[in-house]
């Protein structure tokens, strides 16, 4: 008996996976990452580094990121406090959803993460005050090959759920570049 929830998302190599929290009167705990489980519920990959992002307030976007090969990322995102928008846009040039985008809300108080495979592009928008990130990344930093495009991305069509006046960006993010002027980097 697995003690893994797996959802696939419409994209389905985007994951959210639900970790079983066995509470007490003591409070919670909860195996939070088991390679053997995850590689026997078919996630079989190997984790080289854990970041850690705090973003003080809600409306802040960060992405539309991601590495280009050979250093891209598989990333198993987690909320240790407050709650995120997460969205995976599929820049898989041989993938019939090349383009298309998923997203799912993940929180700490519902205790889930989400997968995010190589060949996406990620972004997060943080919807409460002091959201914490933890996330495994399957593939060290590489700042020659970290690349992004822009949130607001008119041929992505994000919904995300906030105004340009609102969002809170950093000044690399606000000038990535869009879809079309990057499309053929993608293998
Ligand atoms: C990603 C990364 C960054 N850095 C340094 C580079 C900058 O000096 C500083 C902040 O980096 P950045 O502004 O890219 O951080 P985020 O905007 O949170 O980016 C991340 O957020 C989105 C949601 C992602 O999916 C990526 O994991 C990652 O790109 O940390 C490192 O030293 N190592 C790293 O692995």
């Amino acid at each position: 008996m697995s003690n893994l929830k797996i959802t696939p998302l419409a994209i389905p190599d985007v994951l959210v996976i639900e970790p079983k929290k066995f509470g007490d009167h003591r409070g919670f705990f909860s195996e939070t990452y088991n390679a053997r489980a995850f590689a026997d519920a078919g996630i079989d990959l190997r984790f080289v580094q854990d970041n850690h992002s705090y973003s003080a307030e809600p409306g802040t976007l960060r992405g539309l990121h991601y590495q280009g090969a050979p250093h891209a990322q598989d990333k198993l995102v987690r909320v240790l406090r407050g709650r995120i928008l997460d969205v995976a846009v599929d820049l898989r040039r041989s993938s019939p959803t090349f383009g298309k985008w998923v997203s799912a809300e993940i929180s700490a108080e519902a205790w889930n993460q989400i997968l995010v495979p190589a060949g996406f592009a990620h972004a997060i928008l943080t919807l409460e005050p002091h959201t914490e990130l933890l996330y495994k990344v399957s593939n060290y930093y590489a700042p020659s090959h970290d690349f992004g495009i822009r949130w607001n991305d008119p041929e992505l069509a994000i919904d995300w759920p906030i105004s340009e006046d609102k969002v809170i960006l950093s000044d690399k993010d606000a000038k990535q570049p869009f879809l079309k002027d990057v499309a053929d980097l993608f293998d």
